[in-house]
């Protein structure tokens, strides 16, 4: 059986709303509730389990990680009132500007 997907933007949807939702039925409006401290505190924990995982160079943990990391950081994000949308413009900007190949293309 073909195992659901879920989007980065799905899952931030989700998180948003927990905003304001009960601490004690929702562990995402739990960790909202702590205030956006907190929030970058759990996403340094599971960044660093995460540098750990790929130091290991074990491929299972390094994927069960970096979906926490994916997860903390979407809360972080919403804890901080920053769009998705403002990173993928900002991730947009770069794109091909930032390069090696660039860089010696302008001389700079
Ligand atoms: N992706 C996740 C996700 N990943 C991990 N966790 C929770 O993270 C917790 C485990 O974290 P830790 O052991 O580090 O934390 P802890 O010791 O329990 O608690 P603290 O350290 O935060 O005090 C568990 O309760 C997990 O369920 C998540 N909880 C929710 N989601 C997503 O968020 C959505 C909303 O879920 P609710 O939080 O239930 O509203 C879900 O549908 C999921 O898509």
């Amino acid at each position: 059986m073909a195992v659901a997907r879920l989007s980065i933007d799905d899952l931030a949807e989700i998180v948003k709303s927990r905003k304001g939702a009960d601490p004690g039925t929702s562990y995402t409006a739990k960790l909202l509730d702590r205030g956006v401290g907190q929030c970058a505190k759990k996403f340094g924990e599971e960044a660093v389990e995460t540098v750990i995982a790929a130091m290991d160079g074990d491929k299972q943990a390094i994927c069960s990680e970096a979906a926490d990391v994916l997860y903390h950081l979407v809360v972080l994000l919403a804890a901080a009132d920053v769009e998705l949308e403002d990173i993928y413009a900002e991730l947009g900007r770069r794109e091909g500007t930032s390069g090696i190949v660039e860089k010696a293309r302008r001389g700079t």
